[in-house]
């Protein structure tokens, strides 16, 4: 399995002889406007994509989509991915926005029911962007749970905090490999109100859960509403003795598990 982290929750990975790629945002950078209001006003992306857009799609045989927002699934992804390109989404209404922007072969993923892509079983599980009416507000979002006979179970978190079901779905799956966004991202006043994804405690969470499991942490950096940088995730996994269970890629960086 080859896991590469581009940009954001960009990534692909190569699992069971398939190329999935996650969460497509290929914008240039200072594409589209900030998510305001932030501690940063500067427009988004904040950095470029780590390769050119025909490299990251080469070889692609899926895309995931865990949610709509645009810095999961941006414009310049809805004009450049192949519209017959196999797509899996959370649910009707997502399928409903893509089928409109002229996709024709979308898979709706259904909680907990297995399904299998050639070979690779790919199950949607749950999450939660932000807690209380903040995730009311930011709507729906899935997980995915990745299984091969030869591969090692992965657990893609797409954008959740730490809850009761991450736990749960932990001690179902027992995942060698945990996915994160983990950039703690957060808006500044008014609503939605605290984080919206997981920051740094809701990670050493997900270790205490799973500490067999290696941890990667995405979502960082590229979009003006983060709220945990590499360097202080990386002091704080220092400071707690885990820097060999938790991986911090930087952006085109990858890693290759067997
Ligand atoms: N005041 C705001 C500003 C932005 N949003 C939406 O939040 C999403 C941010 O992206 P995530 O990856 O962190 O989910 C995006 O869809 C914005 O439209 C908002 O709800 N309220």
């Amino acid at each position: 399995m080859n896991f590469q982290q581009i940009r954001n929750a960009t990534i692909t990975l190569e699992y069971g002889g398939q190329k999935f790629l996650v969460d497509p945002m290929l914008s240039k950078k200072g594409e589209f406007d900030p998510f305001l209001p932030a501690e940063r006003d500067d427009r988004n992306p904040l950095v470029e994509l780590p390769m050119s857009v025909d490299e990251l799609l080469e070889g692609v045989d899926a895309v995931i989509i865990t949610h709509t927002h645009e810095d999961h699934f941006d414009q310049a992804a809805k004009d450049q991915l192949p519209k017959d390109i196999k797509m899996f989404m959370q649910d009707e209404e997502d399928a409903k926005l893509a089928k409109e922007l002229g996709f024709t072969n979308i898979e709706v993923m259904e909680e907990e029911v297995a399904i299998d892509f050639n070979g690779v079983e790919i199950t949607e599980v749950d999450g939660r962007h932000g807690y209380g009416e903040t995730a009311e507000l930011m709507g729906n979002v899935m997980g995915v749970v990745f299984q091969h006979p030869e591969e090692e179970t992965v657990y893609l978190a797409g954008d959740t905090v730490w809850y009761e079901k991450v736990e749960e779905i932990i001690d179902t799956y027992t995942p060698e490999i945990i996915l994160l966004n983990g950039g703690e991202n957060h808006f500044t006043g008014g609503r939605p109100v605290g984080n919206l994804i997981m920051g740094k405690e809701d990670i050493y969470e997900v270790y205490k859960a799973a500490p067999e499991a290696t941890i990667v942490v995405s979502h960082l950096e590229a979009v003006n509403h983060w709220g945990l940088s590499r360097e202080e995730l990386k002091n704080f996994i220092n400071e707690k003795g885990i820097q060999s269970n938790v991986l911090v890629p930087d952006d085109g960086e990858s890693y290759t598990f067997e």
